[in-house]
C-alpha cells in the first residue's frame, strides 16, 4: 500500500485513533467538522507527533514510535497545500513556484514549463501574487508544492476559500494531476461533491475514528454512510466511458448495466469517466415505465433497503457491475414491495447529471 497511517493522539478532551492504508492516487479525508481531519494530516506531514503509531509513505517509515523513529518534517518529502495560497507577496509567481525546489537543492527549468503547462499557470509567471485571482493563485500553490518533488500531497481543504466558479475552473487541473503525475494525494474536504470528483479511495472519519475506508465507488454507494454524507449529498459514482455525441446535444456513455445518455460531456469518444449520481434523483420502478420523458431507465435489482429516522429510506441498487442509491419515500419502498433482490428499474433524468458531477482523467487502474 501507498500510505500505511496508523496513529493515536490526545489532544485535550479530543482522542485521534485512526488507522488505514490506501493505494496510488487521490485519498479523500472525508468527514463532519471537528472529526480529526487537520490533526490526521498534522500527524503525517510531522507538524505534530503522535503519542504512539506508524506512518509510512511508498514503503518509507516516516514515523515509528516504538522504534522512537521520526523523519525531520523537512526531511519527509511531503507537499502541503492549505486552504489559503499562502504565497509570498513580494515574489514573482515563477519564483514562488521554485521557492520549494530551490529550498531542497533541486534545480530544472524544465520541470517548472511542465508543471506551469499542467496547472495552465504558463502566462502567469512574471505577475506578482495580488495580481492572480484566488482560483490561480491556488493553482500556483499546487504548482509550488508539486516542484519540491514530494512523495506525497496533502491537500487540506485546498478548495474551501473559493466561490463554486473557481472552484470548478480548479478541479480538472487536479483530474489532470491525478492522472498524469501518480502521485500519492491525501486530499481533506468536508464537500462530498469534490471527493466525488477526485477521489480514489475514501476514508470517512468520525470523532478521530475511521467509520470506514475503501474505494470511492464502494463508500459512495454505501447506504451505511448516508447520514455522515448527508441525505441531499449522498450519491454513487458510476464508471462509463464515451460510446458517441448525439446531433440534439445529448452524449451517450456506456457503463456496466447499459446505457446513460447526459447532457453533452466535452469529452473525446472512448474516454473513460465517473458519473456522481445523487440518490435523490433516482426514481425506483417495478415495471418498465413507458412513455416517460426521463431518458434513462436501467434494469437493477434491489441489493438492500436502510431506513432513516423520517420518512425515506435509502435503497441500495445493483446496476451491471455497478451499484447506486436511490433516496425514496417508505411509502413507495412498502408499495413496490421492495426487499432485497427485488428486480427493479432504476430511472434517471438526463439532466440531473451536471458537467461538475462527471469526472475525467481516470486511470485505468483507478
Ligand atoms: N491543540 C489542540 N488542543 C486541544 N484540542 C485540539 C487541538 N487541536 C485540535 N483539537 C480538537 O481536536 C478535534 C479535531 O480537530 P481537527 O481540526 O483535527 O478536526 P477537523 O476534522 O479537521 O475539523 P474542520 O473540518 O473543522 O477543520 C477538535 O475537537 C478540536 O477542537
Amino acid at each position: 500500500m501507498t500510505l500505511s497511517v496508523d496513529v493515536r493522539k490526545r489532544q485535550g478532551a479530543f482522542q485521534l485513533d485512526v488507522a488505514f492504508e490506501a493505494p496510488d492516487g487521490v485519498t479523500a479525508l472525508f468527514g463532519r467538522s471537528g472529526s480529526g481531519k487537520t490533526s490526521l494530516v498534522n500527524a503525517v506531514a510531522g507538524l505534530a507527533a503522535p503519542d504512539n503509531g506508524r506512518v509510512a509513505v511508498q514503503g518509507e517509515t516516516l514515523f515509528d514510535a516504538r522504534a522512537g523513529h521520526s523523519v525531520p518534517v523537512h526531511a519527509r518529502r511531503i507537499g502541503y497545500v492549505f486552504q489559503e495560497a499562502r504565497l509570498f507577496p513580494h515574489l514573482d509567481v515563477r519564483r514562488n513556484l521554485l521557492y520549494g525546489r530551490r529550498a531542497r537543492g533541486l534545480s530544472g527549468e524544465g520541470a517548472l514549463d511542465h508543471v506551469a503547462e499542467l496547472l495552465g499557470i504558463a502566462p502567469l509567471l512574471a505577475r506578482r501574487p495580488g495580481a492572480l485571482s484566488g482560483g490561480e493563485a491556488q493553482r500556483v500553490a499546487i504548482g509550488r508544492a508539486l516542484l519540491s518533488e514530494p512523495r506525497l500531497l496533502l491537500m487540506d481543504e485546498p478548495l474551501a476559500a473559493l466561490d463554486a466558479p473557481r472552484k470548478n475552473e480548479i478541479l480538472p487541473y487536479l483530474e489532470r494531476l491525478r492522472a498524469e503525475t501518480g502521485l500519492p494525494i491525501l486530499y481533506v474536504s468536508h464537500n462530498l461533491s469534490e471527493v466525488a470528483r477526485l477521489a480514489t479511495h475514501i476514508v470517512v472519519l468520525e470523532e478521530g475514528r475511521v467509520l470506514k475506508s475503501g474505494s470511492a465507488e464502494a463508500l459512495l454507494s454505501d447506504p451505511s454512510l448516508v447520514h455522515v454524507m448527508g441525505l441531499r449529498e449522498a450519491g454513487a459514482v458510476l464508471t462509463a466511458e464515451v460510446a458517441g455525441h448525439e446531433a440534439d446535444g445529448l452524449t451517450e456513455l456506456r457503463i456496466s448495466g447499459g446505457r446513460l445518455y447526459l447532457p453533452r460531456i466535452d469529452a473525446a469518444e472512448g474516454a473513460r469517466l465517473r458519473v456522481r449520481i445523487l440518490a435523490q434523483d433516482v426514481i425506483v420502478a417495478t415495471e418498465r415505465p413507458e412513455n416517460i420523458s426521463a431518458l434513462n431507465v436501467l434494469p437493477a435489482t434491489v441489493r438492500a433497503i436502510r431506513r432513516g429516522e423520517g420518512p425515506g429510506v435509502i435503497a441500495q441498487l445493483q446496476v451491471g457491475e455497478d451499484a447506486i442509491l436511490a433516496r425514496i419515500t417508505q411509502r413507495s419502498a412498502e408499495t413496490l414491495a421492495l426487499s432485497e433482490g427485488t428486480a427493479c428499474f432504476a430511472v434517471m433524468k438526463s439532466v440531473a447529471v451536471s458537467p461538475t458531477d462527471v469526472s475525467q482523467g481516470l486511470r485505468r487502474e483507478a
